[in-house]
């Protein structure tokens, strides 16, 4: 058994199970969510009309919040279409894209964590500070990284909303409320590219969708892939035009090839968590 044998077996199971994951996103990254979901075996569904969102969550096996781009409108489909994930017990993830930029932002993330049951939280420090009330430090919707303790609003984030809680940027950080992961590595050119949080998302979701009863270990395991994908497509193209459709490559050459994870750490020996 290698280190990463815990994440092949993950990516695995998604390419025989390939389950679908409802999306409710932003127009910005929407299709390349939908690619690197595809990318790794998974199926993806963008859908918002109220009307299908019972029988869409029904075949789904787990669904995405992001309010990338939210419209006052959109905030009863994503409260119905979580109210149908909770009932069902399928994992829930929210990506409270651009909290801290806008007081309608802060107040629906907030406002969706109160209402719903939500599996896992994923942002950038931006967004995750802001949801604990502390100063955050951002414009729009990217984080200016400082020397903040990002392991640590982690961890309040995960305690305050019982959530399984996702921090991102050169370094991510998973917490349960009481554990606190630190993964190393990815690439520069990810902040060179709108939407690699959503697609970390999608990632995050198709983990979810498979360790149902453990998604302390399918955030740590989605986090890891990603960063690995980032290295593996930084090696492939170093421009972010390219870049961006690398990483939908890498996505589906990582997670076809058994030895290309395992490769990828030993090349650059990065330390992992
Ligand atoms: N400077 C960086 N070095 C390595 N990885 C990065 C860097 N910036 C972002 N990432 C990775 O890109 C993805 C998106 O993170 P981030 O840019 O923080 O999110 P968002 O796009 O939501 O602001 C994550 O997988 C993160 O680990
Ligand atoms: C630029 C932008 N504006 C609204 S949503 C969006 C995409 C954000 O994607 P990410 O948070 O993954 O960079």
């Amino acid at each position: 058994m290698d280190n990463y044998d815990w994440i092949k077996k993950i990516l695995q199971k998604i390419k025989e199970r390939k389950p679908l994951i409802h999306h409710i996103t932003n127009y910005v990254a929407m299709n390349d969510s939908a690619n690197v979901t595809l990318a790794i075996g998974a199926l993806p569904i963008m859908a918002l009309e109220e009307v299908e969102l019972d029988d869409i969550t029904n075949m789904a096996s787990a669904v995405l919040l992001n309010i990338g781009t939210l419209k006052q409108d959109e905030i009863n489909h994503m409260l119905l279409a979580g109210k149908y994930a909770n009932f069902k017990n399928i994992p829930l993830i929210l990506d409270p894209v651009g909290a801290g930029a806008s007081k309608f932002r802060t107040r629906t993330a907030k406002n969706l964590l109160k209402t719903l049951k939500i599996s896992i939280i994923k942002g950038n420090s931006f967004e995750i500070s802001t949801l604990i009330d502390l100063p955050a430090e951002g414009i729009g919707v990217d984080a200016i990284s400082s020397n903040k303790n990002y392991a640590n609003i982690a961890k309040e984030a995960a305690k305050k909303y019982k959530s399984i809680v996702l921090v991102t940027g050169e370094k991510d950080f998973v917490s349960d409320g009481e554990r606190v992961f630190e993964i190393e590595g990815g690439s520069f050119l990810m902040s060179k590219v709108t939407g690699c949080g959503c697609m970390l998302g999608s990632i995050v979701a198709c983990f979810a969708a498979i360790e149902r009863e453990n998604l302390l270990i399918a955030s740590l395991g989605a986090s890891i892939f990603f960063k690995s994908v980032g290295k593996l497509a930084e090696q492939r193209s170093t421009l972010p035009g390219s870049f961006r459709n690398s990483l939908i490559d890498s996505a589906y050459l990582i997670s076809n090839d058994e030895e290309k994870l395992n490769a990828i750490w030993r090349e650059k020996n990065d330390p992992v968590c």
